[in-house]
């Protein structure tokens, strides 16, 4: 094999990403969707949900539309595994963040500003547990999603990208078995309103405070987690539970169980999302791909 160069492989919650170091962009340059498709193949490539691209803010042309380089010294370019570009990934940033620290690209103890096509996210590192500030949460209505002949109502929640979050009837269950079946194509949802395509939650309640769920992802098909999608479905069970934020109520905290582990989301008095979980890197390697 050609020398090839260099990746590395982690993880949030089991939602997984080939991280790509091009920290002033000459490496990669803009990446062709294509090769990130053959990248996070599961079986031709190293396999991932979605690519991370490690630069810096002042290298990437792309980069300063969305984010100052005195203000964030690094940028996350995400893309699903389809090669398509998304504003935003919750667990990839904190996997991100992870690999800043490990590589002692960032200082320990401090707060770590990271931009993306959602703007600077700041993430502060806790031993295993790391915090996202999300950003103000948009809550613009109700909509429908359906899988086969099952139809539910939706909250459309925009964490910078966009979601459906439905949450199932008393009864119905989340296994692959139930209503929402495999999850092996697409929910349908109304283009009009998601003309870019749209994340898609379905959730289980749990008790106060809790909820489960699981998550079609718009261009990487479903996945074990979702960060902005866990955040998504708290804001929503936030205000269907009388808890919307924003005003002078208290946070709202709701602990959010997925296929691949769990993360609290708050919804903060002051309308910002606040997502705290796990991220690990556990490969790292060469490639030609
Ligand atoms: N897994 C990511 C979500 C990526 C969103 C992407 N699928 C899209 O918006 O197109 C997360 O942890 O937030």
């Amino acid at each position: 094999m050609s020398e090839g160069y260099p990746f590395l492989k982690g993880h949030g919650t089991e939602n997984d990403f080939v991280l790509l170091p091009d920290h002033d962009g000459t490496v990669h340059g803009d990446l062709d969707p294509a090769r990130v498709a053959r990248l996070c193949d599961r079986r031709a490539g190293i396999g991932g949900d979605g690519v991370l691209r490690v630069v810096r803010t002042e290298a990437y042309a792309a980069a300063r539309e969305h984010a100052d380089p005195a203000e964030a010294e690094w940028f996350m370019d995400y893309r699903n595994s389809d090669g398509s570009l998304s504003e935003m990934c919750g667990n990839g940033v904190r996997v991100f963040a992870r690999h800043l620290l490990e590589e002692g690209l960032v200082e320990p103890g401090r707060p770590i500003p990271v931009g993306t096509r959602a703007g600077v996210k700041v993430i502060e590192v806790d031993g295993d547990r790391i915090t996202v500030d999300m950003g103000r949460p948009q809550v613009l209505g109700t909509t429908e999603v359906a899988v086969g002949s099952a139809r539910w109502a939706a909250a459309h929640v925009d964490m910078g990208n966009p979601h459906a979050v439905a949450f199932l009837d008393e009864g119905q269950s989340l296994a692959v078995d139930g209503p929402v079946g495999p999850l092996a194509s697409e929910p349908d949802f109304d283009r009009s309103v998601y003309p870019h395509g749209v994340n898609v939650e379905f959730v289980e309640r749990r008790g106060a405070g809790h909820v489960a769920m699981r998550v079609h992802e718009r261009g990487s098909g479903e996945t074990r987690s979702c960060g902005t999608g866990a955040c998504a479905v708290a804001v929503a069970a936030a205000v269907a539970d009388g808890r919307a934020a924003g005003g002078p109520g208290a946070d709202a905290t709701y602990r959010v169980d997925l296929p691949g582990g769990t993360l609290e989301i708050t919804w903060t008095a002051d309308d910002r999302v606040l997502m705290s979980g796990p991220a690990v890197v556990v490969a790292r390697g060469t490639t030609a791909l």
